[in-house]
């Protein structure tokens, strides 16, 4: 089996996750608690494309069965061991339309989402961007292909280069790829998107360090979008924010899918603000996708326990600080997944001879419902019948002035 995983310079050794992890999927609120919404964009917006309602049937990304693994040195003498950063996960997302990633620290989010935009090398499985397989292309065969599929990182402070303008950050990729006949065409693309994430002209001849860290948040975003792509993996684009400012950015995102029509790979470990943004969710565990579907199906059913254990883990909303469910131990290893299904080891559920020996896979419970579980005991036996209480599991955060 040929294993080409790269390592991009990240020392990924020492596996993360663990009760740490845990606690960061319980941060303290985003913003006011506003009377709830419904889980999920499609459930709150008109014009949005949601999971019921595609503006178009067929994916703009479909990535099947994706292994990334990382061979990782143990010692001196002994073998290369290979750690299961992402393992046999298979998803598609349509025009226009947003699936959000939701896990512990170290589940393998983020290597997915450099995974399918072939930052990092997939080992296993194939990647169809826009009906091409670009799982084993050239970089220079991918280089067309690049404007189409951008990305926006975590930390707004490293990803923008200090020592250039703002004009510069946001021109760069239009220069690169000769988006423009004319200087003056390429200073009005940089005008037209720093005008759109809400910064004047007065910020072009500026440099990040004079920016606040949303403002710097907007100029990636604006670098990322100037060159009006039809894909961007958002990874964790508010969690180094303040609290403050993160709906603002969560909102200039969605007007901004609207505006442009672009597809969203969203990524975070809070639940509530990839609940408040995906038109479709994926729970992601060690590695793998436990549970996915419509997002007010995810929120509402939870079938998989890790997805119960991860609301449960969420602040209520009666300001009752006690958790409502708590998960215990620590995930295992990337570098010795278990046999069996991946959550046995913390699962209440988990039945010895069966769990512990067969993986389940993803399956779609009610045919039709688009919501699949990996799991041989799904939480609620009845878990399609309709629900008494319309209260959406997710709190919404408040409108942002953007
Ligand atoms: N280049 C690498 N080499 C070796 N291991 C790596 C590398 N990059 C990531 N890993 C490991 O892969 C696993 C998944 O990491 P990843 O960063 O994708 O998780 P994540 O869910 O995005 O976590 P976080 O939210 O903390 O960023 C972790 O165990 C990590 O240590």
């Amino acid at each position: 089996m040929p294993l080409r995983a790269a390592l991009p310079g990240r020392d990924g050794s020492v596996p993360r996750g663990g009760a740490a992890a845990l606690r960061l999927l319980a941060p303290a609120r985003v913003g006011p608690v506003f009377p709830a919404r419904a889980g999920g964009r499609a459930g709150r917006r008109r014009g949005v494309s949601g999971p019921d309602k595609p503006r178009s049937t067929k994916p703009l990304l479909q990535v099947e069965k994706l292994s990334t693994l990382f061979p990782v040195r143990q010692g001196l003498f002994k073998a290369t061991k290979f750690l299961h950063a992402v393992d046999g996960v298979s998803f598609y997302i349509r025009p226009g339309e947003t699936l959000g990633l939701v896990g512990e620290s170290g589940c393998g989010k983020s290597t997915l989402g450099r995974t399918v935009l072939r930052l990092v090398e997939p080992t296993l499985g194939r990647i169809v961007f826009d009906g091409q397989d670009i799982t084993r292309l050239s970089e220079r065969a991918l280089r067309p292909l690049r404007r189409r599929m951008q990305i926006v990182f975590q930390d707004p402070y490293s990803s923008l280069n200090p020592r250039l303008t703002v004009r510069e950050i946001v021109g760069e990729g239009i220069a690169a790829l000769r988006l423009a006949k004319t200087t003056r065409e390429a200073d009005e693309t940089v005008l037209e998107m720093v005008t759109k994430v809400g910064l004047g002209p007065a910020s072009l001849d500026r440099y990040p360090s004079e920016f606040s860290g949303g403002q710097r948040q907007r100029i990636a975003i604006a670098r990322a979008l100037a060159v009006r792509p039809d894909f961007v993996v958002c990874d964790e684009p508010t969690s180094a924010l303040d609290v403050s400012v993160q709906a603002q950015i969560l909102n200039l995102l969605e007007r901004l899918q609207d505006e442009l029509s672009v597809s969203y790979l969203f990524i975070s470990h809070d639940l509530r603000v990839v609940g408040y943004m995906s038109h479709r969710i994926a729970v992601m565990y060690l590695g793998r996708i436990v549970e996915m579907g419509p997002a007010r199906e995810v929120s509402e059913r939870r079938l998989h326990p890790y997805t119960r254990a991860l609301f449960g883990a969420l602040p209520r909303e009666d300001g009752d600080p006690r958790p409502r469910r708590v998960l215990h131990g620590e995930p295992p290893r990337p570098l010795e997944p278990p046999r069996g299904c991946v959550f046995q080891s913390r699962c209440p559920k988990s039945e010895p001879g069966r769990c512990d020996v067969e993986a389940p896979e993803l399956t779609e419970l009610v045919p039709g419902s688009h919501h699949r579980v990996a799991c041989f005991h799904p939480e609620g036996v009845d878990a399609h019948a309709p629900r008494s209480s319309a209260r959406p599991s997710v709190p919404a955060l408040p409108p942002a002035d953007v």
